[in-house]
């Protein structure tokens, strides 16, 4: 008997960075790893790219306008109860004051700071794709 294939689930995730530092919001009480640290963003809906995925979920969770940048990486994680693409990508703040709609805190990290915060697990090889890129001497 052929078993059926786990569903994966594709997520975006917004990373919001600034002076060597990255954005970071705390999933509330009720939901899905509450208390976890994550980057912004959520389920990708049927028909929508990552890129529109991020500028709704931004708009929904804090009422900001951003535009997507570059591709940072992707990490493939099975949580016990679910199986998570986390795609992400650089995000850049056009309009608005983040107001908090969904989570119950944001914060600002430093990069070199990120892998030792409670971040959801998915997460950790993005934050370590950042932590690399920081490291990376500039070309002359
Ligand atoms: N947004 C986001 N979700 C993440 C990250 N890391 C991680 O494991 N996840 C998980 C948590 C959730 O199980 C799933 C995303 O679901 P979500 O609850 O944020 O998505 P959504 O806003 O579309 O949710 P909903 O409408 O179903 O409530 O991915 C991350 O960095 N950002």
């Amino acid at each position: 008997m052929t078993q059926a294939r786990p569903k994966i689930i594709d997520v975006a995730a917004g990373v919001f960075a600034k002076d060597n530092q990255v954005l970071v919001a705390r999933r509330a009480k009720g939901q899905h790893l509450a208390g976890k640290w994550e980057f912004p963003g959520g389920k990708i809906e049927h028909g929508e790219t990552p890129e529109e995925c991020l500028c709704r979920e931004f708009k929904e969770e804090f009422d900001v306008t951003i535009t997507v940048g570059e591709y940072v990486a992707e990490s493939i994680h099975k949580y016990p109860d679910k199986n998570i693409r986390l795609l992400a990508y650089y995000v850049t703040l056009i309009s608005g004051n983040f107001t908090l709609k969904v989570h119950d805190a944001i914060k600002w990290v430093e990069i070199k700071h990120l892998l030792q915060i409670n971040l959801a697990e998915a997460d950790i090889p993005i934050a370590a794709v950042l932590e690399q890129q920081e490291n990376q001497p500039v070309q002359p």
